[in-house]
């Protein structure tokens, strides 16, 4: 098992195949992440057919053929067919597809978590389909120590670290100021993140850059 965040979904071909209360579950996480999925089934869970009245999900009225999948980037088989479940695995494993197999996780090539996140922060747990019980229990157990907070404060360490990888040209120098900046008194102390910003500042200032700048501007015959 070897995790992996994907990115940028958003217009991308995510489908799952079977459109009972397991899909509309699946759907619903994916929907999280800014995806619109498609759902292609015979017949569809009432609460799919609200999200598509609301157009956050597609929805195709048929049995699954491998034409539905074969374009996908990412598919999901929820049926309660298992022929048509393996079947449709074995054949997007073969072309090296992502395959979800949700009830065979064996027959796949990818398996979904128990996530919740925090802004930027991302807490997941698998227990590789031995327990979803489990890695649900110990996502939440995590995610209480982790809590709201954590949204803020990681905005701040990313700002920290854009303006360091920016300002701060010595890999030693740029460690110090990351380290400082993960000190558990930041997490709490919303004034403590602004002091420590304007010594960023002050230790390297953003005139330096724009000076540099003019300088090499003029250098270069800009
Ligand atoms: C392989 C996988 C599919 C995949 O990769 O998508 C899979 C497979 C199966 N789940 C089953 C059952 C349950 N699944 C849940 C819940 C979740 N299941 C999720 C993931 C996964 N489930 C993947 C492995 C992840 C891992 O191991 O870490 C979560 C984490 C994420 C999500 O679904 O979004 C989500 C919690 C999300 C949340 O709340 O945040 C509950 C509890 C509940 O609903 O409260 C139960 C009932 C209790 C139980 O059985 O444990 C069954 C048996 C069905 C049957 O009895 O027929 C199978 C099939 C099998 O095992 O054969
Ligand atoms: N979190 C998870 O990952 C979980 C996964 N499961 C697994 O998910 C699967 C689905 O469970 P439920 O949604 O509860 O079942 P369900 O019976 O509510 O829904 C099954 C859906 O599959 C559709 N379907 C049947 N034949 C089809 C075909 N040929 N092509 C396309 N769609 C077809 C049906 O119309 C129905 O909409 C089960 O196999 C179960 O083992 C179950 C619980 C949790």
């Amino acid at each position: 098992m070897f995790p992996v965040m994907l990115e940028n979904l958003k217009n991308t071909n995510v489908t799952l195949i079977g459109g009972g209360s397991v899909a509309y579950h699946k759907v619903l996480n994916l929907q999280r992440f800014g995806i619109r999925p498609t759902v292609v089934s015979p017949a569809f869970h009432p609460s799919l057919l609200t999200l598509a009245r609301e157009g956050t999900v597609r929805l195709v009225p048929k049995e699954a053929a491998w034409e539905d999948v074969e374009n996908a980037f990412l598919t999901i088989l929820v049926t309660n067919n298992e022929t048509v479940n393996d079947q449709l695995a074995l054949q997007l494993k073969d072309a090296g597809k992502l395959v979800v197999h949700a009830s065979n996780p064996s027959l796949g090539t990818a398996q979904i978590p128990a996530v919740t996140t925090r802004g930027k922060l991302v807490i997941s747990v698998s227990t590789s389909g031995a327990s979803p019980s489990l890695a649900k229990k110990i996502r939440s157990e995590i995610a209480e120590q982790y809590d709201e907070r954590y949204e803020e404060y990681l905005d701040f360490l990313a700002d920290v670290r854009h303006y360091v990888k920016q300002h701060i040209p010595k890999r030693e120098n740029r460690k110090t100021w990351l380290a400082e900046a993960i000190e558990p008194i930041y997490l709490h102390d919303k004034e403590e993140r602004q002091k420590f910003m304007n010594e960023l500042y002050y230790a390297f200032p953003k005139e330096h850059e724009l000076q540099d700048e003019a300088v090499l501007k003029v250098q270069c015959g800009f």
